[in-house]
């Protein structure tokens, strides 16, 4: 049965009594609201939404209408302010003083409805630096995969890619279920529409020494893989709101949508700062609503601290500037912003290799692929790109080189920012995760052209990107009103570790696309022009760099004398009822696409604020 669209009757929303107040329906905080109702049946919680339910929106439901964005002139959901926030960053002086653009999911649902839908979990050695950060609160892979698996039901189809030998393939079929969920509210696959450049990439791939990983969800995420998706097989939809349905038929869970948070209203009551409810904009007009146990911020990696500044909890000299009351001096709030940063590659293929491109390219395939996704909901239609690796430094640098570099960033660098502490503590740690062979680089692989595509030509385009960068960025409010947008400067590429670790990566991809066999299916290098050398490929990555959309951090989970903004526990230091559950608690990023990760972090808390308060 379809999902019924929540209610925006602000007024009614207004004159109730909750218990909890979330703020933010993406789409994992879902699961929190969920829980506490299951349990707590007597509370009343109630979320609230700046954006929509998207609910039978093409653009958001059907997965090739993402995939196949460059082909079809798109860009659809990406930058329209009906779907995205649409921010962008300061101009970055390591990308060329470009603006970058920044989308951030506004809708039911949050930026899983706006995401490429790639469901992929961390190594078992970066989940457990986590712990590192919040010592005894359970932070480790092994704590956290019950909850990884809770999330998720894997519709696991055999479809190992070329490389596995049968008995490594029958051993991660055995192993599996320790591994993947099967009863969670996210359906998760594999694509069923494969492009004819992706199996012989993965296979110079294996020639090269990378080997294909059969079950990369079990804490060693380093090879090539077939990346599983947020999609549903059985109606090839993207699947984000499994949480809001299965949660939309309980009388205490309450639902506002097109109402945006502009301040948590906080009273101070002895040492500690009580969170009494929140103030939100609706059409216009500006209503309260109370929670009498806890408020949950879940306006994710750039709201989320926004709203915390606009509150009165950050640093004192930024609110006080600004004339906001402190309420709580936490330096932290805002900093700590790492992200993935990518720089592009494209191929001209040779002619007869399927890829997307056959959509723009052939009328008569595109009408069969329409026709064939709404009858049976699979082909294109119901499909992302499929290879991805996560490459260690191991790959590019020899044991020595790899060894030289761990040790320069455990002596820290210049950019050290204005976290010391925490920084000094994260790059100790990252520098022995690249001495474990941790992966720093992803390439996936886009079999489409995505520069300037020919007509009746097919590409194959390969996006490397540094998963653990050096730099640290921040975001806060440059003034007391809540709908402008906040200052967000990552200090892109501004040590040469970053730049040097993409530069590996791009010359890796270069000679992965002429080792055979992909390399017969390459008619030519188009971008970046043949024949570079490293300093012109640098200056390629700062003109074309973009970023992965994967920020973490702006709220991190920390020791608050490190800098941090929450304790193990996801609360704000200094309150006694304000917590933040999204990507921006991951105190050190990841070499992963971040919601899986995020989504488990969502049933962590549940089960938190669940025991916190055992009277409900
Ligand atoms: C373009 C893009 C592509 C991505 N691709 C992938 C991918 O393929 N795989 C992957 O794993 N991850 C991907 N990610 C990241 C992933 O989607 C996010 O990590 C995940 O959605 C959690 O993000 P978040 O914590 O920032 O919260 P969000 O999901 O962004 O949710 C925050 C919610 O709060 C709402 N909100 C914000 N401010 C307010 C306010 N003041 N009042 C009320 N509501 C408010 C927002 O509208 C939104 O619904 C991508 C992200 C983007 C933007």
């Amino acid at each position: 049965a379809e999902c019924p669209l929540p209610s925006s009757d602000a007024k009614a929303f207004s004159a109730k009594n909750f218990d909890y107040i979330i703020v933010g329906a993406n789409a994992l905080l879902l699961t929190i609201l969920l829980r506490i109702a299951e349990a707590q049946p007597h509370c009343q919680v109630g979320v609230l939404e700046a954006g929509v339910f998207h609910r039978d929106d093409p653009l958001v439901d059907t997965p090739g209408e993402l995939s196949l964005f460059s082909t079809r002139n798109g860009g659809l959901t990406w930058g329209n302010r009906t779907y995205d926030w649409a921010y962008v960053t300061t101009p970055q002086a390591g990308l060329n003083n470009t603006v970058i653009a920044t989308p951030r999911g506004k809708m039911l649902g949050g930026s899983s409805g706006l995401n490429l839908m790639a469901w992929t979990r961390a190594s078992q050695a970066e989940y457990d630096a986590f712990d590192k950060f919040a010592p005894g609160h359970g932070w480790t892979f092994k704590d956290l995969l019950p909850f990884l698996k809770k999330v998720e039901n894997v519709d696991k189809q055999s479809n190992p890619f070329p490389g596995i030998s049968s008995a490594a393939l029958s051993n991660a079929v055995q192993t599996g279920p320790l591994f993947a969920g099967s009863a969670g509210p996210v359906n998760v696959s594999l694509n069923t529409f494969m492009s004819g450049d992706v199996f012989p990439w993965v296979q110079s791939h294996n020639a090269l020494g990378v080997s294909t990983n059969v079950d990369p969800e079990d804490g060693n995420t380093a090879g090539v893989r077939n990346l599983q998706v947020a999609v549903n097989r059985a109606t090839g939809n993207r699947s984000y709101v499994g949480y809001y349905c299965e949660s939309v038929g309980r009388s205490n869970i309450h639902h506002l949508v097109g109402a945006q948070v502009t301040k948590v209203n906080l009273v101070k009551k002895g040492s500690l700062v009580t969170a009494t409810g929140v103030q939100f904009l609706s059409a216009g007009k500006t209503f309260t609503a109370k929670a009498a146990i806890e408020v949950v911020l879940s306006a994710g990696v750039v709201n989320s601290p926004q709203l915390l500044e606009l509150s009165g909890i950050g640093n004192s000299k930024l609110l006080k500037k600004l004339g906001i009351q402190t309420m709580i001096d936490l330096p932290g709030v805002g900093e700590n912003l790492q992200e993935h940063i990518y720089s592009i590659l494209e191929w001209q293929l040779k002619p007869g290799i399927q890829t997307f491109d056959e959509i723009r390219n052939n009328a008569t395939f595109l009408q069969q692929q329409a026709v064939q996704y709404q009858k049976h909901h699979d082909g294109v239609f119901a499909s992302t790109d499929s290879a991805v690796s996560y490459l260690p430094l191991q790959t590019f640098l020899n044991a020595s080189a790899v060894a030289a570099q761990a040790k320069a960033i455990k002596k820290g660098l210049p950019e050290l920012g204005p976290l010391t502490k925490l920084q000094k503590k994260q790059y100790s740690i990252q520098s022995s995760l690249i001495l474990q062979g941790v992966p720093q680089v992803e390439v996936i692989q886009l079999s489409k052209g995505l520069i300037v595509p020919q007509p009746n030509v097919s590409y194959m385009s390969v996006l490397v990107g540094h998963q653990k960068p050096l730099a640290r960025g921040s975001i806060h409010i440059n003034t007391t009103n809540a709908t402008a947008p906040p200052v967000i400067n990552g200090n892109y590429l501004n040590n040469d570790f970053d730049v040097q670790t993409i530069l590996q990566g791009l010359k890796f991809a270069l000679k992965l696309a002429s080792t055979p066999p992909v390399s017969h299916s390459v008619a030519a290098l188009i971008s970046p022009p043949p024949g570079l050398t490293d300093a012109q490929l640098i200056s390629y990555i700062r003109a074309t760099g973009s970023t992965g959309s994967h920020i973490m951090g702006t709220a991190a989970m920390a020791a608050k004398s490190d800098g941090g903004v929450v304790n193990g526990q996801l609360k704000v230091y200094g309150t006694k009822n304000l917590r933040v559950v999204d990507t921006s608690v991951i105190p050190l990023q990841l070499a992963t696409h971040s919601q899986h990760t995020v989504f488990a972090i969502a049933e962590k808390a549940a089960t938190m604020i669940v025991a916190a308060n055992p009277a409900g």
